[in-house]
């Protein structure tokens, strides 16, 4: 469980006057997440989610937090950030940014079926062509400059073989990156952690996406890869499931078709989506931070995932 910044009743108290939600009644510690101090506060009118930024600052946050309102506004179901008496989005607590959004109802759907898969890629869709007129550019704080960066921070920890990977790994990519294929791919707001803990579901109904803090402006067909290599796999060995895959690709072209460009991009679209999070996940393993509870995620999943996806070809994308 993730709390790394404490905030009590009293605190609560004191702070929340400056927002539209009358008394604050309780507050509860998300044990989930890994990023952020997450609560639920009861207030007078109705459930809310907190969240301290402990790694984004106040130059950062308004990407995020006017992103999620401009997608609300366009139908896309995303929690509302509220807006305190100034009319701010992001205000400090215990000195940390923060912010209340709307809570989503619901729960996530940590086994998903195609009919979820295809509710994901519709949205999913739905989102990258409403973030069109999002006129904020921040790029992907976690794309390839930051890869560049950190590789050589982690490979001390590792023996010679998955050394070898991150390295061959990041030469490809960087290589990919250079591409005419690459850079003429469709570029916008894009999720980029579209993981199955961060979409809400009721029953097969999608009820929102969230956790938008690792957003940025980056190419559509990356968050299409990230959601694949989570939503899309037997999780115990990476394996794609056919069924799920082509499920949630054809609900996403039917709302944004795919181009012939992204076709060529795809498969190392998927490895680059993997790669990412095989780097976080070692990045945070063997650098971890103060919280009062943290279960750190096991890297040795996207390592075992980047493998196959360099091994065999996923499915291509449907014209
Ligand atoms: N807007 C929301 N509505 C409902 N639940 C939420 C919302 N935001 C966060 N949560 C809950 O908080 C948990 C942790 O949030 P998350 O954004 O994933 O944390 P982190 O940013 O630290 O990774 C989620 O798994 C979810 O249960
Ligand atoms: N999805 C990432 C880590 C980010 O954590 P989240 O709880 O904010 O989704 C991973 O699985 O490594």
């Amino acid at each position: 469980m993730a709390v790394f910044t404490s905030v009590t009743l009293q605190d609560l108290t004191d702070w929340m006057p400056q927002f539209p939600l009358g008394k604050a009644h309780a507050i509860r510690g998300i044990a989930s997440g890994i990023e952020n101090s997450n609560f639920f506060i009861d207030t007078d009118q109705g459930e809310y989610v907190l969240t301290i930024f402990e790694n984004l600052n106040f130059e950062q946050l308004p990407f995020y937090l006017k992103l999620m309102r401009h997608l609300a506004d366009r139908g896309v179901l995303v929690p509302a950030p509220i807006a305190n008496d100034r009319g701010d989005l992001c205000v400090a607590l215990h000195g940390k940014p923060s912010a209340i959004v709307s809570k989503l109802h619901g729960s996530s759907q940590m086994a998903p079926q195609a009919v979820h898969c295809a509710e994901v890629g519709a949205m999913l869709a739905r989102m990258h062509l409403a973030g069109l007129d999002f006129d904020i550019v921040q790029p992907n704080l976690r794309s390839l400059p930051w890869w560049q960066e950190t590789v050589p921070k982690v490979l001390q920890f590792l023996d010679e073989d998955k050394r070898q990977l991150m390295q061959e790994e990041i030469r490809f990519q960087s290589a990919f990156a250079e591409t005419a294929v690459y850079r003429q791919l469709q570029n916008g707001p894009v999720h980029a952690d579209l993981f199955r803990n961060n979409v809400m579901f009721d029953g097969d109904k999608l009820t929102g996406f969230f956790d938008f803090y690792f957003a940025g402006c980056d190419t559509w067909l990356f968050d299409v890869a990230v959601t694949i290599n989570d939503w899309c796999i037997d999780l115990d060995t990476g394996v794609l499931d056919l069924a799920r895959v082509e499920a949630m690709l054809q609900a996403y072209h039917s709302v944004r078709p795919f181009t012939e460009n992204e076709q060529e991009a795809w498969q190392a679209m998927l490895r680059a989506a993997a790669f990412r999070f095989w780097l976080s996940r070692v990045f945070d393993y063997y650098k971890p931070r103060d919280a009062e509870m943290l279960t750190p995620h096991d890297p040795t999943h996207f390592e075992r995932i980047l493998r196959l996806r360099i091994a065999e070809p996923a499915p291509k994308l449907p014209r």
